[in-house]
């Protein structure tokens, strides 16, 4: 029996242009109502997660940040796995080759976040990788399709995942993760059900388990009805 669904926001519950899916935010309020715990995972920062969880209406356990931090509840203790400095040092050289290329690196919400770093897709993401190999830099690109990412090994939705469920008491087994986007692969494996929305790319339809029919939000709402179809029989 599925306990948890954990899903991925921007690509999966949204549409193309990030504007949220209605009919998701519904059949997520039908799981909520019947029980079934969900956790928004996203490369968003905590105050984003926030206001997403109180409009939506979930008890506020959340993966942000691409695993950089989680928390169990509104009020649970926030947990921050990831490595800022060693980001934003990242982002540093990056700044600086890629100013020499004439190209201007926007930052988003930096303020705001405890972990990772994330900025406009103005860039290769491979160039920057690239780049980050070239320093010796221990930090991962993560591309998104809404943001570049930069974060430490080892920390990802997968890794918080498997350190939620247990703060949760669910075994990962009884978990379904949702997501669209390479941001997503840790934790479509670590999840007992890992289903890749259609506009997910090639390696993460490859790392989940099931790849819906429908694309971004409509795929989400069609995972929901497969896997809980008593619950949308009326
Ligand atoms: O923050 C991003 O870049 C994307 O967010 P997501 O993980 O909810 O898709
Ligand atoms: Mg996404």
């Amino acid at each position: 029996m599925l306990k948890a669904l954990v899903t991925d926001v921007d690509g999966t519950i949204t549409d193309r242009r990030r504007r949220i899916n209605t009919p998701a935010v519904e059949a997520v309020r039908t799981l909520i109502d019947a029980g079934v715990e969900v956790v928004f995972a996203s490369g968003n920062t905590v105050c984003f997660m926030d206001g997403l969880c109180k409009m939506v209406g979930t008890d506020g356990t959340i993966i942000g940040e691409n695993g950089g931090v989680y928390r169990r509840g509104f009020s649970g203790t926030l947990r921050v796995p990831g490595d800022k400095k060693a980001c934003l040092a990242a982002f540093e050289v990056l700044n600086d080759y890629f100013a020499g290329k004439g190209v201007e690196l926007e930052l988003f919400g930096e303020q705001y976040r405890f972990a990772d770093v994330a900025f406009a897709r103005n860039i290769d993401p491979d160039e920057a990788r690239a780049v980050i190999r070239d320093h010796d830099l221990s930090v991962r690109v993560l591309d998104t399709g809404f943001a570049i990412h930069l974060q430490t090994p080892g920390v990802s939705k997968g890794a918080a995942l498997t350190a939620l469920a247990r703060e949760m008491g669910v075994s990962t087994d009884d978990m379904m993760a949702v997501g669209d986007s390479e941001n997503d692969i840790e934790m479509l494996e670590a999840a007992g059900i890992g289903v890749a929305v259609r506009n997910a790319p090639p390696a993460v339809q490859a790392a989940a388990d099931r790849v819906t029919e429908g694309a971004y939000g409509d795929g989400f709402v069609e995972a929901v009805k497969k896997y809980y179809p008593y619950l949308f029989s009326r």
